[in-house]
């Protein structure tokens, strides 16, 4: 049986305050994780990945605020509502994560096992040496000599192991529900092939549900269940990853693919999407978030905002989708031909 929870996270608004007033980084994001998955959120650089990744924590800081929402997680109910010891408990116990800047979240003053002893005993772990015992397999899986890790100091590793540290932190405590941004960013390719072998394995070992933040789909495709596409602080697809990848619906989702060559399959064919992502201050207020950049743009893609359609298990918002096949088939043979 597994304890893995189920994740529903509802019309999501978190905002930054910035010299033109609180601009969107999120809006009205809908998600469903479903318990048991491997979860895999692309998209390119600010197009709210971190953000939402930190709003299941309820750790948006200042001057980021969540302004609207929900985030629901079985067994510990809406996390947008806890706070203090609920959610310092809830934060490794139930929720174990690594952020983007795990290479440099270590403690420079204290050894990594004194670090591992401080974060068990902040959770009530009564057997420190069962903990050390776990932490030592899981480093050692990871490739690094676990002991010796332990006695080191942050300055003594290299990013690739303080990274391999942070996941291990991740872990370490048995959280079920484990949310990963960039967990292999600092990593060459052969340690990255380990390190997302290792995520894979523990996670079905120990029945997780995990959350992976990547902007590199060809690492989402190796290890997703299932794919979560972002765009301008928006969701603009959602579904199996092999079914997004393999008939991507959302013409952001097809331009992310065409651009990387051993996705698309062929060299030649590899093009780089037009244009520059948005910027808080530079996001269209009205309308479809990606137009600027859309081949199938239309006109109501000007003025209205392109609704979340589900279709059977995917959904996908795009006004161009809603469109008879043959329509969508005739532009796009124009555009992407
Ligand atoms: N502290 C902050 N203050 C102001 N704006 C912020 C802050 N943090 C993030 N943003 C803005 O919010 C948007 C979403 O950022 P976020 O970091 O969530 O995106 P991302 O997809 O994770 O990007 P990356 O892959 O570069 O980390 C971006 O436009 C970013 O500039």
């Amino acid at each position: 049986m597994t304890t893995a929870p189920g994740v529903r996270v509802r019309d999501l608004t978190v905002v930054y305050k910035t010299p033109l007033g609180e601009l969107p980084a999120l809006r009205g994001v809908g998600l469903a994780i479903e318990p048991g998955t491997i979860t895999g959120i692309v998209g390119e650089s600010g197009s709210g990945k971190s953000t939402l990744a930190l709003s299941l924590l309820n750790a948006v800081q200042p001057p980021g605020r969540i302004a609207e929402g929900s985030v629901e997680i079985d067994g510990l109910g809406d996390v947008l509502t806890l706070g203090g010891e609920a959610l310092r408990q809830a934060r490794g116990k139930h929720l174990g994560y690594v952020f983007q800047a795990a290479q440099n979240s270590l403690n420079p003053l204290k050894t990594v096992g004194k670090q591992l002893l401080d974060l068990g005993r902040s959770h009530g772990v009564r057997d420190g040496r069962v903990l050390v015992r776990d932490a030592m397999s899981l480093l050692e899986r990871m490739g690094l000599d676990g002991a010796r890790v332990l006695d080191s100091h942050q300055h003594q590793l290299s990013g690739g192991m303080r990274q391999r540290v942070g996941i291990m932190l991740a872990l370490v405590l048995n959280a079920h529900l484990v949310i990963l941004d960039e967990p292999t960013t600092a990593l060459d390719m052969i340690t990255q092939a380990t390190i997302l072998r290792i995520i894979r394995e523990v996670h079905e070992e120990r029945g997780l549900t995990t959350l992976m933040v990547t902007h590199d789909i060809g690492v989402a495709a190796e290890v997703t269940d299932r794919l979560a596409v972002m765009y301008g602080g928006r969701l603009v697809e959602h579904g199996p990853t092999k079914d997004v990848l393999g008939s991507p619906r959302h013409p952001y989702t097809r331009g992310l693919i065409q651009a990387i060559p051993r996705l698309s399959g062929d060299i030649a064919q590899a093009r780089a999407l037009p244009g520059r992502p948005p910027t808080l201050g530079t996001l269209p207020t009205a309308g479809c978030v990606f137009r600027e950049r859309c081949p199938l743009r239309m006109e109501v893609c000007e003025t209205d905002d392109p609704p979340t359609v589900a279709h059977g298990d995917r959904n996908a918002a795009c006004h161009a989708v809603e469109l008879p096949a043959s329509a969508i088939r005739v532009e796009r043979k124009e555009e992407f031909a």
